[in-house]
């Protein structure tokens, strides 16, 4: 996917994205990062096509996107949300099944592929045994995996995720990254992730992307995008980089600088 020159405004007035320019390189894990309402999500939705930018492109196989029809780039492309909703009486399994939406045509309607990619969705997200559990059944952590289950059945070659462990615990949130690597490794996926976290960006990734107010101002490698200066610059924040042989590369937040 390339994304060329993209300049976005929510109000045609104050511009949130000035002249993005990025590649995101197929079949690798790249990770946004950036202060809170430094555009990361709106470049989602720019990059999913849920937004139109003011000036740009982006590319998607030779492509711009907004030349896709909704179900055709539905086919290549699914989001996991910050934030989602559905009746809480739906149960796993029925939610998971809408993500085969793009697939279903008057024609081509094959209910043997839903019916696998429903469980593979499933399966991947530990989910199988939960499938006629309701919404309002499950924990935090289940819930968020319903989400990427949802995803997952549309069986796209590529994923966006918008903050995918927000609001879980240690255990929840590695469990989740741990299976957006399986994903990655074991079926390809492209994945183009939001975090916060900046030790599970650099554990997690194979890129890096910093944005500070609407601008890309690092891309690339984890050892190459988090230095202490650049988490110096883009958030305010004194740290130290370490590297150790266990742990592989980390900071360690030392306190609120000036930026
Ligand atoms: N629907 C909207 N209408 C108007 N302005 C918006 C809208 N959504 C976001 N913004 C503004 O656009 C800017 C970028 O917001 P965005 O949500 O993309 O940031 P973010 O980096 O994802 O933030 P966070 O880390 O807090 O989720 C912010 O100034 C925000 O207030």
């Amino acid at each position: 996917m390339d994304i060329k020159d993209i300049t976005f405004s929510y109000d045609r007035k104050t511009d949130c994205l000035h002249a993005i320019h990025a590649v995101i390189e197929p079949g690798r894990i790249t990770t946004i990062i950036g202060p809170n309402g430094c555009g990361k999500s709106t470049l989602l939705s720019v990059m999913s096509n849920n937004a139109v930018p003011r000036l740009g492109q982006v590319i998607l196989d030779g492509k711009e996107i907004t030349r896709y029809k909704p179900k055709e780039l539905a086919r290549q492309l699914a989001v996991v949300h910050q934030q989602n909703e559905a009746p809480s009486d739906l149960t796993v399994e029925k939610l998971v099944s809408f993500g085969r939406m793009p697939h279903k045509t008057m024609f081509t309607a094959s209910r043997d592929e839903d019916e696998q990619a429903v469980e593979w969705a499933m399966a991947c997200t530990n989910l199988s045994e939960r499938r006629t559990s309701t919404l309002d059944q499950l924990s935090g952590g289940e819930r968020q995996r319903v989400w990427i289950a949802m995803a997952l059945a549309q069986r796209t070659p590529i994923l966006f995720l918008d903050e995918p462990t927000t609001y879980l615990d240690m255990y929840y949130q590695l469990e989740i990254l741990e299976l957006i690597r399986q994903l990655n490794q074991e079926h390809g996926l492209t994945i183009v992730m939001v975090l916060h976290d900046i030790n599970q960006a650099i554990r997690y990734s194979d890129v890096m992307i910093a944005m500070k107010e609407g601008r890309i101002i690092a891309n690339g490698r984890p050892a190459e995008v988090v230095t202490s200066e650049l988490i110096q610059a883009v958030y305010g924040v004194e740290v130290i980089v370490r590297q150790d042989e266990e742990a592989g590369m980390y900071l360690i937040p030392l306190g609120v600088g000036v930026s």
